[in-house]
């Protein structure tokens, strides 16, 4: 039986503030890190352990896991870091605030926005500050991989190829894993493995920093899922 651990990281400082955040790089609150040092301790005291750890390139999953690490001693396994488990890029609504959008755009619209999987949120251009192409981190990335908007679909479409060709090849040479990443690039993934209608993952919302059991079959298939508490 293959045990995956996925881990959203734990409170950012947008969380707590209500902005849209995506691929802005804010950091963790307080809060946010007794939340992934609690994840680390919960994971010691039930006996999990790691070979292996995938995250994005965003510091609040980076912060957590490294926490959630360091309470578990496993600070030396080796981490990779990808730009596809980063959080949805939410286009123009990233640095803004979901209850002033919602009170100019409507409730419903900003339902969409958020949770519809195919509806995206206005693009930003090139020209802005916000624009990931003007970030070395991404410098390798091509103009067709840069996004200027998202939506969930298209998240899981840059998830998928990182999920399938680096991370369950880890699981197949038994490496236990844990994938510390973001709401929505979780909410991807797990669309895929659970095979979710678009009904269902959209209802599903993904606490900050609960380590998060899925439970595999050797073809992947998914068996049942927990929350560690
Ligand atoms: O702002 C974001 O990037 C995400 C996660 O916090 O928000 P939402 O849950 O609205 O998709």
């Amino acid at each position: 039986m293959i045990k995956l651990v996925l881990l959203r990281h734990g409170q950012s400082e947008w969380n707590l503030e209500n902005r849209f955040t995506g691929w802005t790089d804010v950091d963790l609150t307080v809060e946010g890190i007794a939340q992934a040092r609690h994840a680390g301790q919960l994971l010691k005291e039930r006996g999990y352990s790691f070979d292996i750890a995938f995250t994005s390139v965003l510091k609040r999953a980076i912060k957590t896991l490294d926490f959630a690490l360091e309470e578990m001693d496993l600070l030396w396994i080796p981490v990779q870091k990808s730009w596809r488990l980063n959080e949805r890029f939410y286009g123009a609504l990233q640095g803004l605030n979901k209850a002033e959008v919602a009170a100019r755009y409507g409730e419903e619209q900003v339902h969409k926005w958020r949770r519809d999987p195919h509806e995206h949120p206005p693009a930003l251009d090139s020209g802005d500050p916000r624009y990931p192409g003007n970030d070395p981190r991404y410098k390798d990335l091509t103009e067709r991989e840069l996004p200027v908007t998202e939506n969930l679909s298209e998240t899981m479409n840059r998830v998928l190829p990182y999920w399938s060709e680096t991370i369950m090849q880890a699981i197949r040479n038994n490496q236990q894993v844990i994938i510390a990443a973001h709401g929505n690039s979780l909410r991807a993934l797990i669309q895929y493995i659970d095979h979710l209608r678009d009904e269902e993952v959209t209802q599903l919302d993904i606490p900050t920093g609960v380590p998060l059991v899925y439970e595999l079959d050797e073809d992947f298939n998914s068996v049942r899922h927990y929350y560690l508490k």
